[in-house]
């Protein structure tokens, strides 16, 4: 287990862009010095035309978005990396210490405003992968029609107003990223775990499901793009936000995409979770004469007992470990269809009232270490899911399929699951990830198919073809 903490002193619009997910962390640093101080205003400036996509525009942008609202945040005042089982409770432990010296004024008040860390961590306690909280300079948020500022320094000479907020985001977003066009000479090639590979742990997978051995295993595998010029993040984020309305876009420190899964939102003392299980490709299934696509897509999915069967398993695993940190717990009493532009999902939303714990709810971060991972990318039983995952997909996971989201000072924050998503592992390298539910029956051919499916939207946004 490694852990390093760095802050920086960070000028506005002075950092470089921010380090690729696949590059070492930077080198231990022993504690920021002097005291974090930081002021929210209200920011009455959001374009209202496309929110907080407007503020895409650079590729080091770190953000969280759906439907033109959530979280951009610029720059860097401090970071903390940890691996191995212990990284949530480090990483916990750190945001704690860094707020209890801190001087906020925060003049707005509720979920994202003060002091946000940015948030990403490795599926595995066995990853290699450094799970990091990055804290921006400059954060703009936008929840409806409230939308804020926030300013963080540890320039103890600094002033701290809406002006100097301002100032400091006009640098940031001063230069904007370039853009780039889609090359024949871009390429898609296998990665760690080539098709054949995938079929034959599905089959295995399928085998030791009729031993008896677990009831539902994930299984994942990677493809890689190599780009003939770099990658343009901030035009692929923009992309994925503006097709993927349904979905949370994230960018974290070179983990990118746009997940349709909630692993675990807390807001003032409740907490909800999407849970998605059962997958429908949308562009193989044109033909259903007759009928139209939501009721094809509710007889296919809903109307599948296998489906259900891999649905339920997916619900039961959150719900178990969600239950003892709640006081109530609401769920659909039948899973519903997701609509996405390349896929439906079975999809059931959970509710539940926080138990306060000595008058203190759990924190977000907390629950998603609670609840991850979910049967939804792992299996049940999860130990031996786990196991298994590691003996069969014979890839580190990194961030993919692990919490990726944020949370604010006081534990309110959203973890989605990073799925559909990818790793800038250099400007002209990116890693793509996706995995499928096995239960008895899955057909290797047909989970292979359903992962080019979940590959789509980061191919589509990259500007490239299968
Ligand atoms: C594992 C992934 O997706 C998960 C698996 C699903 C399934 O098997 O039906 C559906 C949604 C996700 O919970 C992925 O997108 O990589």
């Amino acid at each position: 287990m490694t852990s390093a903490l760095s802050p920086s002193s960070g000028l506005p619009g002075t950092r470089p862009a921010a380090a690729a997910v696949g590059t070492a962390p930077e080198a231990a640093d022993p504690s920021p010095s002097g005291t974090l101080r930081g002021i929210t205003v209200e920011w009455p400036a959001v374009p209202d035309t496309q929110g907080l996509l407007e503020y895409l525009v650079r590729d080091d942008v770190l953000c969280w978005v759906r439907r033109e609202g959530g979280l951009a945040g610029f720059g860097e005042v401090a970071r903390f990396t940890a691996s191995g089982p212990d990284r949530f409770q480090q990483a916990a432990a750190w945001w704690r210490g860094l707020q209890s010296g801190a001087d906020i004024e925060n003049q707005v008040g509720g979920p994202g405003t003060g002091p946000v860390a940015f948030g990403s961590f490795a599926f595995s306690y066995t990853s290699a992968h450094q799970s990091r909280l990055v804290v921006p300079e400059v954060l703009v948020g936008l929840d409806g029609d409230r939308a804020w500022l926030t300013y963080l320094t540890y320039d103890g000479d600094a002033h701290l107003s809406a002006a100097t907020a301002e100032a400091a985001l006009a640098a940031w977003v001063e230069e904007i990223s370039v853009e780039r066009s889609p090359d024949p000479a871009d390429s898609l090639v296998p990665g760690q775990v080539s098709e054949q590979a995938y079929m034959d742990a599905v089959a295995a997978g399928v085998e030791r499901i009729q031993a008896g051995h677990l009831s539902k295993l994930v299984v994942a595998r990677d493809v890689v793009a190599n780009l003939s010029t770099p990658i343009a993040t901030a035009q692929v984020l923009r992309e994925l936000a503006a097709r993927y309305t349904d979905c949370w876009t994230y960018s974290v420190d070179g983990l990118i995409g746009s997940t349709p899964e909630m692993l675990i939102k807390v807001e003032n003392n409740v907490a909800r979770a999407r849970v998605l299980a059962g997958t429908l490709d949308r562009s193989r299934t044109q033909n259903h004469a007759g009928e139209s696509d939501t009721d094809y897509a509710q007889r296919v999915l809903a109307g599948s007992e296998k489906q259900r069967h891999e649905h339920q398993i997916a619900i039961d695993s959150l719900t178990r470990k969600l239950e003892p940190f709640t006081t109530a717990m609401t769920s659909h009493s039948e899973p519903f269809v997701l609509e996405l532009p390349n896929v439906w999902h079975l999809a059931s939303d959970v509710s539940a009232e926080l138990a306060q714990d000595g008058g203190q709810p759990p924190s977000s971060l907390e629950l998603a270490e609670a609840v991850h991972p979910t049967a939804a990318v792992c299996g049940t039983p999860t130990e031996v899911a786990g196991a298994l995952i590691r003996e069969l997909e014979q890839m580190d996971r990194g961030p993919y399929a692990g919490p990726v989201g944020w949370t604010d000072s006081v534990g309110n924050g959203e973890w989605g699951i990073a799925l559909r998503g990818a790793v800038v592992e250099s400007p002209q390298q990116v890693r793509l990830y996706a995995g499928c539910g096995v239960v008895d029956g899955s057909d290797p051919q047909a989970e292979l198919a359903e992962t080019w499916a979940k590959f789509r939207p980061m191919i589509e946004a990259l500007g490239l073809r299968r």
